[in-house]
């Protein structure tokens, strides 16, 4: 019988071709999880080993008051380090984020066959919906434990014609209440590299946004899958909105004494967003800013949701660090790179963690 996934094929089809997603894996009730979803064990995740993240959320309401260079100095200090921080008071109404994550569980629960109608590569919605699987499951020897549908904002037209249904205007209204704060975190960041900005240069920077939802199903298996295997975002900065179950991992730069990675966990804080740099971040600050690697635990009792929304220059974007950010440290770490050409670079390749891909920008790999 098809179902007990006796060859990768079967597997292959089942969770890529036909659609079901691990979600689908999930519902069959396994004891155990497919093969092809068990990490080599150095990629597994200790959740005993990490240590919790201790820093507390920013308060960005203070950037309108006595203490704004404080919440600034807080922004680049976090940016300049792990590159990952909370923000709380960022201005969008938490109940539009409860409705999100509500949403996002909804989405997966469809029948299939509402689902697939947003598939990769089949959909008529064509290249603004993308309902898809682990990461690229095609070059991937190991599947990542997750559903996820993307959401690719270019207006609000076609959104609103090709977006599901269920989710459209909700998402819609996120990407406007959240466009101020997202704003106002780029231009401190980049005005804190000694770079004036104007209209021109922000549309250089953040011209496209891309929300995701992002579905781990419950797991018979955690402490042999990975949510989400490790990796870099790709773009400027992306804000998160996890859910109260957690299981986010963030790489610190430094090995502890023993030569060993360190993974932070980046607890749910009620009513936080999670802000973290991407590459063309690291790449645009000519490094000052880091683009942390992180990924995500499974957990084998309840389905977890996160949501993030990916700001990205446009396509046709030539990306490379300011001149004056090349200006403070006396050379440039990295070259100009078409947009286009880095995010063929990024979709290209499993998620291996960050080196490979932005070593494709860096000048003197070696
Ligand atoms: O689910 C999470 O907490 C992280 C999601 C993430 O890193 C991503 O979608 O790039
Ligand atoms: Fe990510």
């Amino acid at each position: 019988m098809a179902l007990s996934f006796n060859t990768s094929n079967s597997l292959y089809d089942f969770v890529v071709r036909e659609g079901n997603g691990v979600k689908g894996v999930s519902d069959l009730g396994l004891p155990e999880v497919p093969d092809r979803y068990i990490q080599p064990p150095e990629e597994r995740i200790n959740k005993q080993e990490s240590r919790t993240c201790d820093a507390p959320p920013i308060d960005l309401s203070k950037l309108n008051g006595l203490e704004h260079e404080k919440v600034v100095d807080e922004i680049v200090r976090a940016a300049e380090t792990l590159g990952f921080f909370q923000v709380v008071n960022h201005g969008v109404p938490l109940e539009l984020l409860e409705s999100l994550k509500h949403t996002a569980h909804k989405f997966f629960s469809l029948p299939l066959e509402k689902k697939t109608l947003y598939r990769a590569g089949v959909s008529p919605a064509g290249p603004v919906t993308r309902l898809a699987t682990s990461f690229v499951p095609e070059k991937e020897k190991t599947w990542e434990w997750k559903d996820y549908i993307s959401m690719i904002y270019r207006s609000d037209e076609e959104a609103l014609q090709y977006w599901p249904n269920l989710c459209r205007e909700l998402v819609l209204e996120y990407l406007k209440l959240s466009s101020k704060m997202v704003r106002g975190i780029v231009e401190i960041l980049i005005r804190n590299l000694g770079v004036t900005i104007d209209d021109s240069k922000t549309e250089q920077i953040m011209g496209d946004k891309v929300v995701n939802f992002n579905y781990y199903p419950p797991c018979p298996n955690p402490e042999l899958t990975v949510g989400l295997g490790r990796h870099s975002d790709l773009g400027t900065i992306t804000v998160l909105l996890q859910d109260e179950i957690g299981g986010l991992y963030v790489k610190m730069e430094e090995d502890n004494d023993a030569g060993k990675e360190e993974w932070l966990l980046i607890p749910p804080i009620p009513g936080a967003l999670v802000i973290n740099i991407g590459d063309i971040l690291q790449i645009l600050s000519n490094g000052k800013y880091k683009s942390a690697e992180h990924r995500t635990t499974t957990t084998s009792t309840r389905a977890r949701v996160s949501v993030p929304l990916f700001i990205l220059p446009i396509a046709t974007e030539r990306i490379g660090p300011f001149p004056e950010a090349v200006k403070n440290v006396g050379f440039a770490r990295y070259r100009e790179v078409l947009m286009q050409d880095y995010m063929n670079k990024y979709f290209g390749n499993a998620h291996e963690g960050k080196k490979k891909i932005i070593d494709f920008a860096r000048i003197n790999s070696a």
